[in-house]
Formats: structure tokens, sequence, C-alpha cells
């Protein structure tokens, strides 16, 4: 036992020599949401309606689009509205009158006129998932199918419209979000009639209507209402970076007006071909594909070859900081040649080498690498990585949704079931992170971020570490305190995955609670509650299930912890997620229980405005803000050190260049860390005491 404490006074010691951020200064949850940094060695988608023929859908409302019922309906109402208006003068009509032959109004919208130019003789309908051998229609300059290391460039996709979706109601307001390579974007709903000009004209009842019209106007116009809102129209175009040719395209539908209500979805393969025009209507698939569906969508993709084969800062135009972290800034930046949205990490290469972290940053850029070459769905996406002679770079998706970690702190605690829903993405990534033999090791609500949907994404590998299989140990002391797992703290031998599933357990309790099991504001004090403490779960806030779940995973012993017999599979089998469907899951089909409020790309609302509202306006990518960046270059040998860095989307090998994921070297010794020596979390305090309700030790 002294030996114990003499070690965690030892550690202790050391951490003395790291920097912490204060705890938040939030009264009510003041003690939970403190900030503090990461300590490491090396710092570190009727019928009932109808049936539709494949035909060219036409820009202007299309009776083809009506129920069989309708079609009758419809050409009998555009019959006498064309002899009403031919015995409506024409002065009532100006002469350049917009209507067609047909009564219906041509579109205005200019993208439409230019897809128009684009759209291919024949239509199909296409059932996805679609292969290449199931693209009839196209147009393209070069026959030729690009090998693997001339994939370069952007791919363009226009979501033109849906028709017969399944909808209970008029009302609605469809909208689709278009994932490509994990970057996702949002469509505006779907346009109006009187935004698209595609309204047809209904019978006035001031207009005079045939007696023996068989159906009463309203019905009529009513029909005909649902039959156009069951055939959107978005003619949304965007513009993809293409990253990994593999890439599939997901469009999602879903209905705005109630509840974002999923309406299908649909996955289009694009083909790697110079200007290779792929178009046609695709199926819509529900979540459950034993239930009867219906809806389709028509939508083009073009893959345009870039000449381009390497990024640098001045590709990028910077638009507002995000975020800081202990080596660089986070920018909010923009892509000038496709007009995308990313987050771009800059690192300071001095200070890195400074603080012995050259293998910790190589290490972050490779495990991304690897990671975005496979369908890891809820990890940052890097598009890019690039290097001047003072600064690394990092670009990935742009989490419009913020830090967990910000919406936790401004909401005290979370609900258990969007605790729930979390907590089971992060266990898909821990399994995906730990089927590829990396452990994470610094699960924290700041490194956990949300989509525009409000699906988890974990950024910072900083200190994560790879090549650890099931068995392996490793010994860096590294981690959050808070998160930290005992036996990083005390066993000499080294720890295991594990790690990760304590500080999912810790992440549980901190979600639902709104406290941090172990917090103490001495930082010596906070490593014995983590060694030694017991957990008191808060009356009424957790349900058997997951105090279970957390006890499982706040298991001292890693040998007997959730997860130590059959890693993320036990743990995705405790009765805490009897109600998750892990292939909706992990297919991103369970809709998240919260959605961020995002207007738009570029809303960086979700994030401190400490950080956006500094004047980015006269910031140089390629200068440095850093002081230890001073004129100083660096020596070839240092420079040597970040060989293999830059990642573009030249080709898969250039992908893996400078991958040497063996080369981990963690020989430095444990630093330590200050803790805040201020008084804050009192076990006596009659509030806590109040809301303690059941008391364990792991
Ligand atoms: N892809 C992204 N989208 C949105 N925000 C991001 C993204 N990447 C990083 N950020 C923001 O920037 C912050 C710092 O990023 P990150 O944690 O990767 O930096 P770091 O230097 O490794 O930080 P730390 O000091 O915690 O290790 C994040 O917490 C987040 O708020």
């Amino acid at each position: 036992m002294t030996e114990i404490f003499e070690k965690l006074q030892e550690r202790s010691n050391s951490d003395s020599q790291k920097q912490y951020s204060s705890p938040s200064s939030d009264p009510s949850f003041k003690i939970s949401l403190s900030s503090t940094p990461s300590v490491s060695v090396e710092t570190a988608e009727a019928k009932g309606m109808t049936e539709y023929d494949n035909q060219n859908v036409s820009t202007n409302y299309d009776p083809i689009l009506l129920p069989d019922r309708l079609k009758n309906v419809y050409e009998e109402i555009t019959t006498q509205v064309k002899q009403i208006e031919k015995t409506e003068d024409a002065e009532e009509r100006p002469a350049n009158s917009r209507k067609n032959s047909n009564g219906v109004i041509p579109s205005k919208d200019t993208k439409t006129e230019n897809i128009k130019t684009l759209e291919p003789q024949v239509d199909s309908l296409k059932t996805p998932p679609s292969s290449h051998s199931q693209l009839g229609n196209s147009s393209q300059k070069s026959n030729e199918p690009m090998s693997s290391n001339q994939i370069m460039g952007r791919l363009v996709v226009r979501l033109r419209q849906a028709r017969n979706l399944l909808i209970s109601s008029m009302h609605v307001e469809p909208y689709a979000v278009i994932n490509y390579d994990k970057t996702e974007v949002v469509t505006p709903s779907s346009k109006k009639d009187a935004e698209n000009g595609m309204g047809i004209s209904i019978p006035s009842k001031t207009r005079t209507v045939n007696d023996n019209f068989p159906v009463s106007p309203s019905l009529v116009q009513s029909e005909l209402l649902m039959a156009e809102a069951r055939a959107p129209r978005w003619d949304f175009e965007t513009v993809f970076d293409v990253i990994n040719p593999e890439s599939t395209v997901s469009i999602s539908v879903y209905d705005r007006l109630n509840g974002d209500c999923f309406l299908g979805s649909v996955k289009v393969a694009p083909v790697s071909m110079n200007e290779y025009l792929n178009e046609g209507w695709y199926k819509l698939e529900p979540l459950d594909l034993s239930q009867p569906f219906e809806g389709e969508v028509n939508i083009q993709t073009i893959f345009e070859q870039s000449e381009v084969t390497r990024y640098g800062p001045d590709d990028f135009t910077i638009l507002r900081l995000i975020g800081k972290g202990t080596f660089g800034h986070v920018y909010l930046v923009q892509k000038t040649d496709t007009g995308r949205i990313y987050a771009m990490k800059k690192i300071s290469k001095k200070l890195i080498v400074k603080k012995k972290e050259v293998t910790h940053t190589i290490g972050e850029r490779n495990i991304l690498v690897r990671t975005s070459l496979d369908e890891s769905p809820f990890i940052v996406g890097l598009k890019f990585s690039f290097q001047t002679a003072s600064d690394l770079y990092l670009i990935t998706d742009y989490m419009s949704g913020g830090e967990l970690f910000w919406h936790l702190q401004h909401e005290g605690r979370f609900r258990e079931d969007r605790a729930k829903f979390y907590i089971a993405e992060l266990v898909l990534a821990l399994e995906h992170l730990h089927k590829h033999d990396i452990i994470y090791r610094d699960l924290k609500p700041e490194n956990i971020l949300l989509d525009i949907s409000g699906h988890i994404a974990l950024c910072d590998f900083g200190l994560s570490k790879a090549n650890l299989s099931f068995e392996d140990t490793t010994n860096t002391f590294c981690g959050t305190t808070e998160y930290l797992a005992p036996e990083v703290l005390l066993d000499d031998k080294g720890y295991t995955k594990q790690v990760d599933f304590w500080s999912l357990g810790v992440l549980v309790f901190e979600m639902c609670c709104g406290w941090s099991p172990f917090y103490a504001p001495d930082v010596q004090q906070m490593y014995r509650n983590i060694a030694f403490g017991k957990v008191r779960f808060p009356k009424g806030i957790l349900s058997q299930e997951a105090r279970s779940f957390v006890r499982g995973l706040l298991n001292r012993n890693p040998k007997h912890r959730l997860g130590a017999l059959a890693d993320a599979e036990e743990l995705k089998a405790h009765p805490f997620f009897d109600d998750i469907n892990w292939n909706l899951l992990a297919k991103k089909k369970l809709s998240p229980p919260f959605k961020p409020q995002v207007e738009s790309d570029l809303d960086v609302s979700n994030f401190d405005q400490e950080f956006t509202n500094t004047n980015v306006r006269n910031m140089n990518l390629n200068g440095s803000h850093d002081s230890v960046n001073g004129s100083t270059p660096l020596s070839n040998t240092i420079q040597d050190r970040f060989r293999g860095f830059t990642f573009t989307n030249k080709s898969l090998e250039d992908r893996f260049e400078g991958i040497h994921l063996d080369e981990f070297n963690e020989t430095d010794l444990p630093k330590d860390s200050v803790g805040n020596e201020k008084n804050g979390f009192d076990k006596d305090d009659p509030v806590a005491d109040s809301v303690f309700g059941e008391t364990f030790e792991g």
C-alpha cells in the first residue's frame, strides 16, 4: 500500500510539470466539466397511387408522376384550363407568358437548365446498391477507367428530385443529407411551387367549370397537392473532393416539417472516369427492409479529374478560428477549387519538436490516414495532410455540431437515452480502432465531436497508440487525469486496450450525472479516487442497466472489466444496449436524439466564441503564430522526421507513403502536470449527498 501511495505521489509530482486549464466556471456543474488537457509522456432515403414509367422527367410538372386515377383528372383540368385560357383574352395574360403549351410554368431555375443539357436520353430506374454495370446512361469524354494512381479530382453530385415518396400528408418539407466519404451536406428543403415554377393550374371558383365534372375541385386540388408533395424537387448541386475512389454517395431524405422523419435513403457508386455523367432514378430504401416502401430520387454524379496532385496552405482560405490545442490552432477553412469547407489543424513543427511530440503527431496523421481508407463511421475523416518548412497541416471534415463537451457544459447532463446513443456510437468507434490494433487513450467529451446530424466523430489521435494487439501492453503514462484507468497509474507491467473501456465508463457516468466520478480539484486526490475511491450513483438518474454497465466498465481489474474477454462485442451484448440495433447504428441509420442547430456549412455557433470571435481576416495560413517559430530554420535532420506527413488525393500509394506504424517510440519518461489546488469538489456537499444513492467499488 505504501508503495502504491509512493507511486501515486511520484506520478503527481511529475504531473506538476504539466499544464492544466482551470475547471469550468459553470457553478452548477463546476466540478465535473473541468477541461483538463491531456497528459502524456511525449505530451502529446401512392404506390397505392401508382406505378411510374421510366421516362425522363421534364423539369416541369409531369402527369406521369400522378396516380392513375388522377391522370384523367389532370388531363381534364388541363383541357379546361386551356379552354378557359383561350377565352380569357390574351390581354389578361402578358404576351411573354411563361406558361408552356401544357399550361405549366417552366422552371426558372438556371441550375435546372444546366442539368437538362446533361440529361441522358434513356432513364432507367436504378436499384441500389448500384454497380458500374448498372449504369446505363452516361455521357463521357474518356472511356478509360482511371488507374488508382490517376484518381484525383472532384465529384459533382446533383440531387434533382424525388418521386412517389411515402408521405402521410401534403404538408411536408423534404430535404436530403448527402454524404460522400464522411463529408456531409444538407440540402435546403424542397422548392415550393412558387419557387420552382412547377405549379399547375387548378380551376378557381371564379372560373366556369364543367357541370359534369366528376370530382369536387377541392378534392382534386388536395389530391394534386398531395401528388406534388410526393415529388419534391431540389435541383441541388454540391461538389466533393475525391479522396477514396471506392467511396459511395449516400443520400438520405428526411421531412423537416415532421420531426425530421426519415423518408428513405440510397447509395450510389460514382464512376471515376473523367467527366463521366452518371444519372438515373434510384429506389429509396427504408430502415427496415422487411417493410413495404416506395420512393425514388433522381441523382446525377460527374467525376472531374483534377490536375492538382499536391495541396498546400495557399489552396485554402481561412474563415474562422474554432479551436486551440496544445500544439496549434484549428481553423474553419474553405478549399479554393471545390469550395468545400473543412477543419484545418495547424501544428507548429518547432513546438512539437520542443515538446518531443513528433512521434505522436506523425502517429495521429497515420491513424487518421488508416481510418480514412476504410469505413470508420465515427472517426473524423482526414482529407489532406501537408507541411511547410515550419508547420504541419491536417485537413479533416468539419464537424459543425461542435464538441460534446460544449453541449454537456451548456445542458449540464444528458438524458440516459441520449447518452446511450453517444456511448453506443463510441463503442463502435472503439471497436473499430481496437480491431485495427489502435488504443485511443484519450476518451473525453472534448475529443468527441458532433456532425451536422448529431452523430459523433472522434478527433485528436495525438495520444493514440497503434500496433497493439488484444493482449499487448504499453507503458506510456498518458491520457486526461479524470479518465485515466487505474492500471495506467499503478501497473508497471503496462496496460491494454481495456483502458479505453474504463474511460468509457467514466464518460457514461459523466454524461448522465453531470460530473466525473473521480474528480477532485487536487490531482493527487483524483489519483487516489481513481485507484481506491468509491463511485456513488446519484438517486433516480441512472437505470439499473446503466448502473450495471458502468460497474462493469469501472472494474479496477482490467482482466475482469467488461470487454476483457471479447472486447466491444461484450459491451454491445450488455442489457444497457437492449434497445440498440447495432446494424442500423453502424450504418448511421438511427436518428440521433439531438440535432445540433446548424444553419449552414459555415455555422460556428457550436464552438466557443472565445475562438470564433478571433479576427482571422489577415491571418496567413503560411505564416506562424507560435512564439517558438522564430526565424531559425529547422535542421534537415529534424525536417527528415516529418517526411511522409504529406497526404493528398493523388494516389493510394501516396497515402501510404510515410506510414510507418511501427515507428512509435515512446521512450520518454512519464511527465506530470499541475493540479488546480482550488477547493472544488466537496464530498460533504449537502446537494451532492442528497442525490447520491448507491456506492460501489470497482
Ligand atoms: N474536424 C473538426 N471539426 C470541428 N472542430 C474540430 C475538428 N478538429 C478539431 N476541432 C476543434 O479543435 C479542438 C482542438 O483540436 P484537437 O483536439 O485535435 O487539437 P489538439 O492540439 O490535439 O488538442 P489537445 O491539446 O486537446 O490534444 C477540438 O477540441 C475541436 O473543438
